[in-house]
């Protein structure tokens, strides 16, 4: 058991957090040795597994992550930008292979990412389940295949409390459509229409976002040309895919050399 890599979960008490905790503690290939949450929260000092509603586990939460990835050979985070900029710092200080979930990340955060990933591993992805993965590869290829008479149409689904937009799976997305089409994402990219658009720019790669009740994640992809449409579309219906992924990763992520790694690393897709 102690042989194990030992992880630690950041944003324990979060709705991915939660699940993470559950993941590793069924899981006979890693072990939970630490829990982090802001400081303040009520869990902090508390043992993770009563924090649950359950039997203790002997993890306390804590708010010093330096202390907790010390500890730890991969660190899982589903957490927010900064602190997961701050934690890409701590967990390559601390030689710990950092799992990053967390989406909403801008071009400041991605460069200290970057920066922290010439002397650590870390995998991040914005969606960590293998199906999505799938899709991204699907949606390339399909992307490759088609012209610009096929509209190219994202459109995700989430929870009433999500707080970016596209989501992190829209982007990777349509950042394969746009590989596939050979174009630049951002260039290409047609966000949140509202009001006069005017007509649909040629090649353009159009988002949008529903966000409403207790939605784990939906999207489609939808190619659309004159009379006829090809539709991708994959459905979460239980969180338990991404930390079973997130686990993977850290996992994997143990004989691999310091560098910045996605899913499609991890699953070999
Ligand atoms: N990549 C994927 O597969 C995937 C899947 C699901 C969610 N996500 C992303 O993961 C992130 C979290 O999602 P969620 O639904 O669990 O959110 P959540 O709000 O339920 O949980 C976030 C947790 O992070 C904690 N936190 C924030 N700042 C912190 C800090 N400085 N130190 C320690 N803890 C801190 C919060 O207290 C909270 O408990 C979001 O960015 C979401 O989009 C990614
Ligand atoms: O619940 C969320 O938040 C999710 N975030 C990821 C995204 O932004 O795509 C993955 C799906 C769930």
């Amino acid at each position: 058991m102690a042989d194990l890599p030992g992880i630690v979960v950041t944003g324990a008490s979060g709705r991915m957090g939660q699940m993470l905790v559950r993941t590793i503690g069924a899981s006979d290939k890693a072990r939970l040795v630490g829990c982090v949450e802001r400081s303040g929260h009520a869990w902090v000092g508390r043992d993770i597994g009563e924090c649950m509603g359950g039997a203790a586990v002997g993890v306390v939460v804590t708010d010093d992550p330096l202390e907790a990835f010390a500890k730890a050979q991969a660190v899982i985070d589903f957490t927010a930008p900064a602190a997961t900029v701050e934690f890409a710092a701590l967990a390559a200080q601390a030689r710990a292979v950092h799992v990053i979930g967390t989406t909403g990340l801008e071009a400041a955060h991605l460069a200290k990412i970057e920066a922290a990933a010439r002397h650590a591993v870390i995998v991040r992805a914005g969606n960590m389940s293998l199906g999505v993965n799938l899709l991204v590869r699907l949606t390339q290829k399909i992307a490759a295949a088609l012209d610009e008479d096929w509209d190219v149409e994202i459109v995700e689904a989430h929870h009433r409390m999500k707080v970016d937009a596209p989501s992190g799976t829209a982007l990777m997305l349509g950042q394969a459509a746009a590989e596939g089409r050979g174009v630049d994402l951002e260039a290409a990219m047609d966000s949140g229409r509202h009001g006069i658009t005017g007509a649909r720019k040629r090649g353009a790669i159009g988002f949008a976002a529903v966000r409403g009740g207790d939605i784990v994640g939906e999207h489609d992809v939808i190619f659309a040309a004159d009379g006829e449409r090809v539709i991708l579309r994959h459905v979460a219906t239980d969180r338990a895919i991404f930390a079973r992924g997130a686990l993977r990763a850290a996992i994997w992520g143990q004989g691999a050399k310091p560098g910045q790694y996605d899913m499609m690393d991890v699953l070999g897709l």
